[in-house]
């Protein structure tokens, strides 16, 4: 097999993977990273200053220079096929096992995760698209070493939405010109090449931080329309709202991708995590405003992601645009009734308010969920397929209410201090591995959950946050005391994640991702 011109493969040809890297993905992806890595960039660079920008005493708000779009007559396109009623979305890594679970789950929609839920290990960035290519053609199969066999079924499947990785993360093992490429433009363009004519082709895109990067990617769906000569809106994409600048810039976001619009979803946990990243760019005065109690008492009802969530169906349901919930961490367990019973009803709950809130469907991690989901939302659409309809005029949120992050109740505690180093750990020691999401105390842990673990414990380090129970200064030392402690409780060789958690949690700086220094750790 040749290399298209200028491209260069370094990761290693598994069974199979010459038939996605092929002479003309390449080069589809060689035409990508050359019209659009170097606009990649320059936004990346903008996030920057708009951090030094709040450094310098600057705040998020609403943007003046916007204000027509936000006033202005104009709606998204109509809803696509397959994405008219997306009441129940599960989501989950692309390997072979989980990919036909999802598939035959009853979901309306399936979320087949390159992002948080996966690791971009080589290997599972090329065999995921070798899964996804197979599930699309219906002849994807599986045996797993105890011999059991996974088949697609024959009952109606769920509609297809792929999540790139985010514009931060580099491909390091395709190289265009010499330069690595962008990991989400990779993810896009391999499954767009391979899939556009079997299928719809569908996105999710997380962790935007501005209308611009919204611009970016609707110039690069263009870009792959106007190449294979499909009409313009062929490609749909549901933007995750899941920074913090972004919750000031829904309308300009759904305006930017109109033609390919399927609505917004609300990532709370990143959102959570963009929360505690920003107010580390204040000073230290301001930042006190930030600063939030122990990750798992942070809850949807607290008063700044009340504003955020209502916001955003608000917004969407004003444009014609679906509204998505996000996901609740409760894991099922079907060896504990116990603990079954409770995630059931957690997550039924959950799913009430994002229900009654306006939402048009939302987020469920396993299988056992989709029941939950679907009954809750059957209750509120009935028949209609969704509740665009629903315009809730009576929401007014304004910026102090998404800024208003210091009413958020709750104390910080050594318990959850100690909960965010040891499942940061774990978290980190799986994901080295090659797993992106765990179930760790019956909880979902992904990459926005232990973002969440590292950045507030450095948000509470740097900060001089005395616990509110122990009365203890959080400090590099008291973090370090606390790891000694919960890693003794655990098996494994721990040594490389936990080398890389103080790395994210305890530096002087603040690290942006911690999968940017994780995947430098990657072969
Ligand atoms: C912040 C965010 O971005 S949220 C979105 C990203 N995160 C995710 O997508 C997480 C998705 N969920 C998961 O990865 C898994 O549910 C986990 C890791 C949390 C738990 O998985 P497990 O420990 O395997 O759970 P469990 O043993 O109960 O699974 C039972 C079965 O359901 C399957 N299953 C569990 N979750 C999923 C899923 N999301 N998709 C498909 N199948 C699933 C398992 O593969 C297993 O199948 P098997 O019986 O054929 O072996
Ligand atoms: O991607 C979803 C999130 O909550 O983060
Ligand atoms: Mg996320």
């Amino acid at each position: 097999m040749g290399n298209a011109t200028g491209v260069e493969i370094t990761g290693p040809f598994g069974d199979r993977f010459a038939e996605i890297l092929t002479e003309e993905a390449q080069s589809f992806l060689a035409d990508l990273h050359r019209a659009f890595d170097a606009r990649r960039l320059e936004l990346l660079g903008l996030r920057t200053q708009r951090e030094a920008a709040l450094a310098a005493g600057g705040t998020l708000g609403f943007l003046p220079e916007t204000l027509a779009v936000r006033e202005g007559d104009w709606r998204v396109a109509e809803p696509a096929p397959g994405l008219v009623d997306r009441r129940v979305e599960i989501t989950g890594p692309t390997d072979a096992k989980m990919s036909i679970n999802a598939l035959n789950s009853g979901a309306k929609v399936w979320l087949a995760d390159h992002e948080d839920a996966n690791t971009p290990l080589w290997d599972n960035v090329v065999q995921g698209q070798l899964n996804l290519r197979d599930a699309i053609a219906g002849t994807l199969s599986y045996t797993s070493p105890e011999g059991k066999q996974y088949r697609l079924g024959d009952g109606p499947r769920p509609t297809v939405v792929v999540r790139p990785r985010g514009w931060h993360l580099p491909e390091k093992h395709i190289l265009v010109d010499g330069e690595s490429t962008s990991g989400s433009l990779t993810d896009f363009g391999l499954y767009f090449f391979h899939n556009h004519l079997a299928t719809r082709p569908y996105f999710y895109l997380p962790k935007m931080e501005s209308h611009l990067e919204a611009r970016l990617w609707n110039d690069v769906f263009t870009f792959a329309e106007e190449r294979f000569a499909r009409p313009t809106g062929t490609i749909r994409a549901t933007v995750l709202i899941e920074t913090f600048p972004a919750a000031f810039e829904m309308e300009e976001i759904l305006y930017e991708l109109r033609e390919h619009s399927a609505g917004l979803n609300a990532g709370r946990w990143d959102y959570m995590f963009s929360v505690i990243k920003k107010s580390c760019f204040l000073d230290e005065r301001r930042r006190r405003d930030f600063m939030l109690p122990d990750r798992n008492t942070v809850t949807m009802t607290v008063p700044f992601m009340r504003a955020y969530t209502e916001l955003l169906v608000r917004t969407c349901h004003k444009r014609g645009a679906h509204a998505i919930g996000g996901m609740a961490a409760f894991i099922p367990s079907r060896r504990d009734p116990a603990v079954n019973t409770v995630a059931l009803e957690r997550v039924h709950n959950d799913k009430t308010r994002e229900a009654g809130d306006g939402f048009d469907g939302s987020w469920v991690a396993h299988p056992d969920l989709v029941p939950v989901c679907r009954e809750v939302f059957d209750g509120v659409l009935g028949e209609r397929p969704n509740q665009l309809d629903r315009l809730r005029e009576d929401v007014s949120v304004t910026a102090a209410d998404l800024l208003a992050v210091g009413a958020t109740p709750g104390q910080r505690t050594q318990a959850g201090l100690r909960s965010a180093v040891s499942v940061g750990v774990q978290y980190l020691a799986a994901w080295l591995q090659g797993t992106g999401a765990v179930a760790i105390n019956n909880l979902m842990e992904d990459a926005a959950t232990a973002e969440i673990s590292r950045s507030q414990v450095w948000q509470w380090l740097h900060n001089d946050v005395t616990l509110d129970d122990t009365g203890e200064r959080v400090t590099k030392e008291l973090v370090e005391r606390i790891a000694d402690e919960e890693l003794a409780k655990l098996d494994g060789d721990l040594a490389a994640a936990r080398a890389l958690f103080m790395e994210v949690a305890v530096a002087d700086d603040f690290v942006d991702f911690l999968t940017i220094p994780a995947y430098e750790r990657m072969p």
